[in-house]
């Protein structure tokens, strides 16, 4: 059972050990690298950002929130009126800029849904996102959103392939659907399908006009997840010489570079990235939104959290999850199912310490808890001996570090419950107490742990 997962709470024989969330040290004696010396040596990253990255936008961006549009395309999805209002309200509470909708021009049930998302009062603005075409921006500005994404395929394969128009068709029909779109005093953006393998002139060139024309934003889109980092810096930075609007970038995730990708984009000056819950959207889908919180987070958590409310974006991809039927990915970064349990006893140690040395992320930002896993056979006596102490135990270092070799040689058979380790250190402990057990014999341990087993099982029987 995942500790993280649904709700937050480690059912009682999981062999792991709650670690209060504040970073206080749990005994004196590893207080030591705490000092203020040691946290300001931490704060001298060489790879932190540099004052020379002025392009950076790390610190200053909007997020796209996209799941009701490129996650309604995720191949599991199907999402009734009353969930997309459920699943925009909790995104305006977490507090994405945008929410962007399935063009109206999809079906009658995108339409009117639409509209009534408009109709919500929400904070983030509303966005619907249509082809490069009169017919679907004409039904578009009529929804009340506060504005419109304009898309077209720029690349020979989807000029080919899908639309079949040529740059001069592309040009003329965007010119005419941006200012139609504008003249209804709402946000406008164009954006080119397939941006990584098309023409860089054509693309230029295109971002060129309608920037002249007032569009709000251009957007480039990895519509195949076929870019990588250097690539996208280099795209972004270079259209960040050639337009003076803001910038959105759209990033598919099939080579798993998506989130990466988009911090990079804003590393090269784009200003707004559009993430989906859990990534969903066609095929893997895009940038998640918790992983590009987490990995934002990372770079300034202080403006993260000033930002967005963290705690919930558990419950927001717990609805999501639901809605489309998923379960949340072991590996996903802040809720995944073991993303804040720690295990190798070196690692427990340090983290009893100090939680800044594994940990990234702080778990109480995010409305979550820590835990150190201890009944395996990577286990240690320090987090051993942060277990007797919760359990109000007195044992001297030489019996914890005793009492923690026969936890190893029990694990070594199997896992042991946190309720297994819980009654070998209580047996241990009384040992000790009534002069019964001392350090090193292990004979003795052993009888004794047969009585308590034997107590046990005729407490069961005769209850
Ligand atoms: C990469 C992306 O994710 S882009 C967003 C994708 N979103 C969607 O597709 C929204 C859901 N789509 C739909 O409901 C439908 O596809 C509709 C309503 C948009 C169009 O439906 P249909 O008219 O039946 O056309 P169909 O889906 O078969 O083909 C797409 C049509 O749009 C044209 N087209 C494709 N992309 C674009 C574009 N960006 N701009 C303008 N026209 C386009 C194609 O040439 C084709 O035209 P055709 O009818 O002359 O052949
Ligand atoms: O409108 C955009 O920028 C992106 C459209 C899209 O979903 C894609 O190209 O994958
Ligand atoms: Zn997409």
């Amino acid at each position: 059972m995942c500790p993280h997962q649904n709700d937050n709470t480690t059912p009682s024989n999981e062999p792991m050990v709650h670690i209060p969330a504040a970073s206080t040290p749990l005994n004196s004696k590893q207080n030591t690298p705490s000092t203020a010396a040691s946290v300001e040596k931490q704060k001298q990253n060489p790879y932190a950002p540099r004052a020379s990255d002025f392009l950076s936008n790390i610190s200053n961006f909007n997020i796209i929130e996209s799941t009701l549009r490129e996650g309604e395309q995720f191949a599991n999805a199907f999402f009734d009126t009353k969930t997309k209002i459920a699943i925009a309200k909790a995104l305006d509470a977490f507090g994405v800029e945008y929410i962007e909708l399935t063009s109206p021009a999809a079906s009658e049930q995108s339409r009117s849904d639409c509209a009534a998302i408009c109709k919500l009062g929400l904070k983030a603005k509303i966005l619907t996102h249509i082809r490069c075409h009169m017919d679907d921006a004409r039904i578009a500005v009529e929804t009340g959103v506060d504005g419109v994404d304009v898309v077209i395929g720029t690349s020979s394969f989807l000029r080919e392939f899908s639309h079949g128009k040529d740059m001069a068709y592309i040009t003329r029909t965007a010119i005419e659907v941006i200012e139609f779109v504008k003249s209804k005093g709402i946000e406008v953006r164009f954006s080119s399908e397939d941006s990584f393998r098309s023409d860089l002139v054509d693309l230029l060139s295109i971002y060129s006009t309608v920037d002249k024309i007032g569009v709000n934003r251009v957007g480039i889109a990895d519509t195949v997840g076929c870019a990588n980092p250097r690539q996208v810096y280099d795209l972004v930075r270079t259209l960040r010489g050639v337009v003076g609007c803001d910038i959105e970038i759209h990033l598919h995730n099939d080579t798993g570079m998506a989130i990466a990708n988009a911090y990079t984009a804003l590393e090269a000056g784009a200003t707004h990235i559009d993430t989906s819950v859990l990534g969903i959207g066609e095929r893997v889908g895009i940038t998640p939104l918790g992983g590009l919180i987490a990995c934002l987070y990372a770079a300034n958590p202080e403006y993260v959290k000033a930002k967005y409310n963290l705690p919930m974006l558990r419950e927001i991809e717990n609805l999501v999850a639901e809605a489309v039927e998923v379960n949340i990915p072991f590996m996903n970064p802040i809720t995944g199912y073991c993303a804040f349990t720690h295990k190798a006893g070196i690692h427990a140690k340090a983290i009893l310490n100090n939680p800044s040395t594994y940990e990234i992320l702080k778990p109480e930002d995010f409305g979550l808890t820590r835990y150190v896993s201890i009944g395996h056979r990577l286990t240690g006596w320090n987090a051993v001996k942060s277990r007797v102490e919760q359990l109000g135990l007195k044992l001297t270092d030489a019996e914890v570090k005793d009492a923690t070799n026969k936890i190893k040689e029990l694990a070594d058979v199997r896992t042991q419950s946190m309720d297994d380790v819980d009654s070998l250190l209580r047996v241990y402990h009384g040992g000790i107490e009534s002069g019964e057990l001392e350090v090193g014999q292990k004979e003795a341990l052993d009888r004794l742990l047969r009585r308590h087993q034997r107590e046990a099982k005729g407490d069961r029987v005769g209850s």
